[in-house]
């Protein structure tokens, strides 16, 4: 049922006054009314109406609400008697009073038809006024009382109408109960939610939809609705559970009132909140997780983690916390591209919780960094024992989804509670600067953390700002080392090397800030200012060196993944003038082992702008050597750990022989890095090694030094 505002506005307020029109029907051949009769009518706000026969009184009486009928006996037609049994027969006119009137006497036999007929007084004509007016006030005013107690009962009506068809369409579930906690009335909702129909319902007690906590007796006086009921205060619980008819249990928020006015019980208006809970925990649950291993998230480690504390410290048992980062996790991510890298570290993810225990907590918290928490330990050295186990598992190849082997390793830092610290940050700290302890004395290893670690960390950050300030303030500079043709002496090249030099510490080794460049990603606006600075010098160069001189320039791994990089390094061809032939590019074996399409397109991309490229570090990376026939390579360099013992050690001196021997039967030109004797260059020279670069030719020196370095040297005859 709907009602429009203004009906629903009327329900609510009080019934109107008798704003009544009531009239009397006059009903005799005699047009005049008995004396007294209109303004008497008029007086109560009355008014009247004739008919001249029993007929017309009829159309009347069917037509319009009469209040009073006063009828003549004798009427043409249809008589007194015959009209007043009409109306009493008829169920619309039934409640209608009749006084008969007659110019004759009212003997006993026509009082008595009368009275059978249905009239309810009896008058003679001529009428006297005080009896009529009296008769007719008394019957006019039960009249009104009648209809104002039908307009109540309407509104009545109408308001638990409304009432009830508010409560049928609630959204809430709505609830009477009496004083003892028995329900009197449940709306759809709640019967909908508790799983019941309104008869098992009505008479049964509140534990029917109201658990008490495990096992207890659920006493009326316990519970919130009774409180409610004796405090007559209303109750709002966020959270309770309430109990469906099947037993099960599901979490509402309710509002408990007392009935107001008389009823003597209380109503609870219920919602069930299993949706909200569980998007509430399903919200919960991704804040702690980490997506892409389903390990907690930083966040989640943490409270776990001091959760484990507690416990631990309540227990006085011991707490180890590893911090566990991947080795070069970034050259993966920028080889093989960020697919295969979110492939690898699910599967680290798999491979470390396969080491623990099922409640070690395990986390991953950041891009490559894991953290175990081995809880309730007796000892904290048996975390060297699983420390060891997770290096091994991670040692042991990965297959990618392409069916890629790929192997890594990783640095673990461990720091035990309560021997390092009792609280979570500090622990954390901890275990982070054991962790770059492990990394820094060759990786794939783990540290225990020790006081004087704090230290050495201490320096690194440092580092780690004083190069965001030297790549900002242009803090960088290049030195250039030659490179000698062996056949002739004649300087070919010349490798460009990037110096730092810090105010207080002085020179800072490439192989200390490179990586750092790498890791913070610095490499990128970095490596493009060494392209730009070593082609506008060898473009500077040009009146001073041979024109098939040319200039090497290392790339780093990110720079190798930038999309921008050709374009970046055509624009420096461009604006210095410089022909493709005298810039080198140097690779790193790991850059071409991933044999991707972004791979295959950069190389295809440099090789089409005409540039040389070379692989650096020749044999100390992956071993296998098959995408060296897949691209377009110009030269190897023999790394310096193979020329170090050339002519001590035959085996490598092999090496040498067989590297000399692989680059030139693939048509590429071999050159040795960092010879430093006469008798590595004659034995280079026999090996048929094309170029040789080292202090034994020239250290790197500034631009300002080239124009001193010859341009040619004896060879071979030292
Ligand atoms: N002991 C000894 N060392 C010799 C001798 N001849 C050359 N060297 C050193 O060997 C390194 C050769 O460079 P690399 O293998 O490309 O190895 C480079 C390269 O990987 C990286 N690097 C240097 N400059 C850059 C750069 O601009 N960009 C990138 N991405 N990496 C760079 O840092 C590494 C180290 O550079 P440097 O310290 O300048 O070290 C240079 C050079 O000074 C020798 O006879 N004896």
């Amino acid at each position: 049922m709907r009602h429009s505002p203004a009906t629903m506005d009327s329900l609510l307020t009080k019934p109107a006054g008798p704003a009544i029109q009531q009239t009397v029907l006059l009903v005799g051949p005699q047009s005049d009314a008995p004396p007294g009769l209109l303004p008497l009518l008029h007086s109560l706000g009355a008014q009247s109406q004739h008919a001249d026969s029993g007929e017309r009184a009829l159309e009347i009486l069917v037509a319009e609400d009469i209040a009073l009928v006063l009828a003549d006996v004798a009427l043409p037609g249809m008589d007194g008697y015959a009209l007043t049994q009409w109306i009493r027969e008829n169920s619309r006119t039934r409640h209608i009073p009749v006084i008969l009137l007659s110019n004759g006497v009212w003997d006993a036999a026509a009082i008595a038809r009368a009275y059978e007929a249905g009239a309810i007084d009896y008058l003679g004509r001529p009428v006297a006024e005080p009896v009529l007016s009296s008769k007719v006030a008394v019957l006019l005013e039960l009249d009104g009382n009648r209809r104002r107690l039908r307009q109540a009962i309407s509104h009545i009506d109408s308001t638990k109408a409304y009432y009830e068809s508010m409560l049928n369409a609630a959204g809430e579930g709505v609830i009477g109960l009496d004083r003892d906690g028995h329900m009197r009335f449940a709306n759809p909702a709640a019967r909908l939610m508790l799983k019941v129909e309104n008869d098992q319902l009505v008479g049964a007690d509140y534990r029917m939809f109201y658990p008490f906590p495990a096992g207890d007796v659920p006493h009326w006086e316990h519970t919130p609705f009774f409180h409610t009921l004796r405090h007559g205060k209303e109750t709002r619980i966020e959270e309770t559970i309430f109990m469906r008819h099947d037993r099960t249990h599901f979490p509402v928020s309710l509002c408990v009132s007392r009935l107001a006015g008389n009823g003597d019980g209380l109503v609870i208006v219920f919602q069930d909140i299993s949706q909200r809970k569980a998007l509430e925990e399903a919200l919960r649950r991704q804040a702690v997780t980490d997506p892409l291993t389903g390990l907690n998230n930083r966040s989640g480690f943490k409270s776990a983690f001091r959760i484990a504390l507690d416990r631990a410290r309540r227990a006085r048992k011991s707490v180890a916390l590893m911090f566990i980062d991947l080795d070069h996790f970034k050259r993966i991510n920028d080889t093989l591209g960020h697919a295969a890298g979110d492939f690898l570290l699910a599967a680290v993810a798999t491979s470390i919780r396969e080491c623990v225990r099922s409640y070690d907590i395990v986390s991953r918290i950041g891009g490559d960094e894991f953290s175990v928490v081995l809880d309730e330990l007796d000892d904290a050295s048996s975390a060297a024992q699983i420390a060891g186990k997770i290096l091994t598992a991670l040692r042991c190849p990965f297959r990618l989804e392409d069916g890629m082997q790929v192997t890594i390793s990783a640095s673990i830092g461990i720091a035990s509670f309560p021997e390092c610290s009792d609280d979570v940050d500090m622990l954390m700290q901890a275990a982070g600067v054991a962790m770059y302890q492990a990394k820094s004395d060759g990786r794939n290893l783990y540290h225990f953390y020790m006081p004087e670690m704090n230290a050495k960390a201490r320096h690194r950050l440092m580092l780690e700002q004083a190069l965001r300030v030297a790549v900002e303030d242009d803090g960088f500079f290049l030195h250039y080392q030659p490179q000698v043709d062996i056949g002739t002496g004649r300087v070919v090249g010349y490798e460009a090397l990037l110096r730092w030099d810090h105010d207080r510490i002085g020179s800072i080794a490439p192989s200390t800030f490179v990586p750092m460049l790498e890791e913070t990603g610095l490499i990128i606006p970095m490596g493009q200012w060494v392209f730009s600075t070593g082609c506008r010098q060898r473009h500077a160069w040009n009146s001073m060196l041979p024109e098939q001189c040319s200039l090497s320039v290392n790339l780093s791994p990110r720079q190798f993944a930038d999309k921008n990089l050709v374009p970046q390094i055509q624009r420096v061809l461009e604006a210095n003038q410089l022909p493709p032939y005298q810039l080198e590019i140097e690779l790193t074996e790991s850059m071409l082992m991933s044999n991707t399409e972004h791979t295959r397109n950069l190389l295809r991309s440099l090789k089409d702008l005409g540039l040389k490229l070379s692989v650096d570090d020749f044999g100390t990376g992956y071993s296998s050597l098959a995408y060296l026939k897949q691209f377009a390579l110009d030269a190897l360099k023999i790394d310096k750990q193979f020329i170090d013992h050339l002519t001590t050690s035959s085996k490598d001196k092999a090496i040498a022989r067989s590297i000399i021997q692989l680059g030139h039967n693939l048509g590429m030109q071999v050159i040795a890095e960092g010879v430093e004797t006469a008798d590595q260059v004659e034995t280079l020279q026999q090996l048929g090694c094309d170029v040789v670069q080292g202090f034994y030719f020239g250290r790197p020196v500034p631009a300002g030094e080239v124009g001193r370095i010859p341009q040619a040297v004896a060879v071979g005859a030292q």
